[in-house]
């Protein structure tokens, strides 16, 4: 037998036919997608589509204006062409939160760069294993949980107030600029509350190396050809990161493990304690559900698992608490309901009987989202009905939409929480006043809090919700 001609080269033929077919249906998809007949924008740019739209309006408007000339439906080009379904249709998001499990994942793409990142935590994994995360994870992020952490919360609000003051002191016109406290103190609130480690932000403390070792990861965040390429084809992904990353991730990485021994330790001792001096951090609570002696074995987090949740929390949690400072501008009449308090530090009761607070806080949230659309895609064909129906290009009306596995999907966050159908024409306007009398089409919106779109809704709402509203 000729090895060469009878095996290697006919194996060599199958593989590279293999490859050319699956090449070949890739780019006809690009080219002619199933849903490419919808209504859109023009494709502006060929490398990043209207994602250079997005990523330039400062208004973050984008999806805002598109739905209105659009309607609710309507197609996108996304990075290298691909096809993008967007929907604020609520029928249609209530489909897809519902089968976010068994239909419609994150974006490949968008797991691999949160994954180089960060690793492998909550935000992305899927299937079995977030399944299994969520579970050991929920106890930690429960009402009475969050409640224990309002101490650290108020805490912080007194030494941001601190800040603030000395800034205004130094400052010789008498202004400062109020977002960087804030970011601060969201930091150091991430730090303390998430996993017991006080990074000093507000004090100015030494205690800076792991949020040096953050801002240096988010900042090096796609900025090389290389990140690009490794994000978008899997074929890119063994070679080295980029310098800025890899440092970024050895140290977090070691820290990180200091704080998941200390956390085990805390969570060992406090069994043996029987419920005296416990710890009340994320991590802490985490490590306490994870080593239950009720949980299965196999139902338990790894060591590796359980370090991926420490930037993720980082990550989920502080610039997305934070860019909530729009806030301040508005707080005229907050103010004179605070000043009814009598005390500097009050306790989570004492806030929740402020209406005046509780209407502000699912204003801000409604109107100044930090999150401004969710990217999901089908990992298996699927029919989402619509509630209005969509009419396409040809003229033709369709009442659901079938997809294909792969499709791209789009949830406008921010556009539903603004969407005049559901809100009325002030939708757009800054009104707390309107909480307690919203219009009926708004209770629609399937969202996990608040009838509002901010935390997303189903099996992969957010899980620090109520960490951030009592924020
Ligand atoms: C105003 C503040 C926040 C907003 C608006 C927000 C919003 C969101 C949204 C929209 C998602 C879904 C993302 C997606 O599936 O693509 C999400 C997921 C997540 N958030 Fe938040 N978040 C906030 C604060 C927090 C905080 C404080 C934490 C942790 C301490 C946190 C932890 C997470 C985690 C771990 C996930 C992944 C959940 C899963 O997939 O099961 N978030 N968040």
């Amino acid at each position: 037998m000729n090895l060469l001609a009878d095996v290697i080269i006919p194996i060599a033929l199958v593989t590279v036919s293999y490859f050319l077919c699956l090449g070949i249906s890739s780019l006809y998809r690009r080219l002619f997608p199933h849903l490419r007949h919808l209504p859109g924008p023009k494709n502006p740019h060929l490398l990043y589509g209207n994602f250079i739209e997005i990523a330039e309006d400062d208004t973050a408007s984008t999806h805002e204006k598109w739905a209105e000339k659009y309607g609710p439906t309507y197609r996108l080009n996304g990075l290298l062409k691909a096809n993008i379904l967007v929907t604020q249709d609520l029928k249609a998001i209530h489909h897809i939160l519902r089968y976010s499990e068994e239909v419609y994942h994150k974006p490949d793409v968008a797991r691999a760069a949160i994954s180089r990142l960060l690793g492998d935590g909550l935000l992305v994994v899927e299937g079995e294993k977030h399944k299994m995360q969520r579970r050991v994870m929920n106890p930690a992020f429960g009402p009475i949980q969050i409640r224990a952490l309002t101490e650290i919360f108020v805490d912080k609000s007194l030494e941001l107030r601190d800040y603030w003051m000395r800034e205004i002191q130094k400052s010789s016109n008498k202004e400062v600029i109020v977002g960087a406290g804030l970011s601060k103190m969201t930091l150091d609130v991430i730090g303390r509350a998430g996993f017991n480690y006080d990074f000093e932000a507000l004090s100015g403390g030494a205690n800076s190396e792991l949020s040096r070792a953050f801002a240096a990861l988010f900042g090096s965040l796609n900025r090389t050809i290389l990140d690009f390429l490794q994000n978008q084809f899997v074929i890119f992904r063994s070679l080295p990161a980029n310098p800025a990353i890899r440092n970024a991730r050895g140290l977090m990485d070691r820290i990180g493990n200091e704080l998941l021994q200390d956390a085990k330790e805390m969570a060992r001792s406090s069994e043996k304690q029987d419920g005296i001096g416990k710890s009340r951090d994320l991590l802490s609570l985490l490590m306490r559900s994870n080593l239950d002696n009720n949980l299965p074995d196999h139902q338990r987090m790894s060591d590796e698992d359980v370090l991926a949740q420490i930037p993720t929390f980082f990550a989920a949690g502080h610039e997305t608490s934070s860019s909530t400072t729009l806030a301040i501008y508005m707080q005229t009449k907050l103010r004179q309901e605070l000043l009814t308090v009598g005390t500097d530090s009050p306790s989570m009761d004492e806030l929740s009987a402020l209406p005046y607070l509780d209407a502000f806080v699912r204003e801000v949230l409604r109107l100044h989202t930090p999150v401004t659309f969710i990217a999901r895609a089908a990992v298996k064909d699927d029919i989402i009905p619509l509630k209005e129906p969509v009419i396409d290009v040809n003229g033709k009306t369709l009442k659901e939409l079938h997809v294909k596995k792969g499709q791209l999907i789009q949830i406008p966050i921010k556009s539903v929480n603004k969407d005049k159908k559901l809100w009325g024409e002030d939708a757009w306007e800054f009104k707390p006043e309107r909480w307690g009398k919203e219009p009926k089409a708004a209770h629609e919106i399937p969202g996990v809090w608040s009838h509002l779109l901010t935390f997303i809704g189903g099996a992969r709402a957010c899980i620090g919700w109520r960490f951030s509203v009592v924020e």
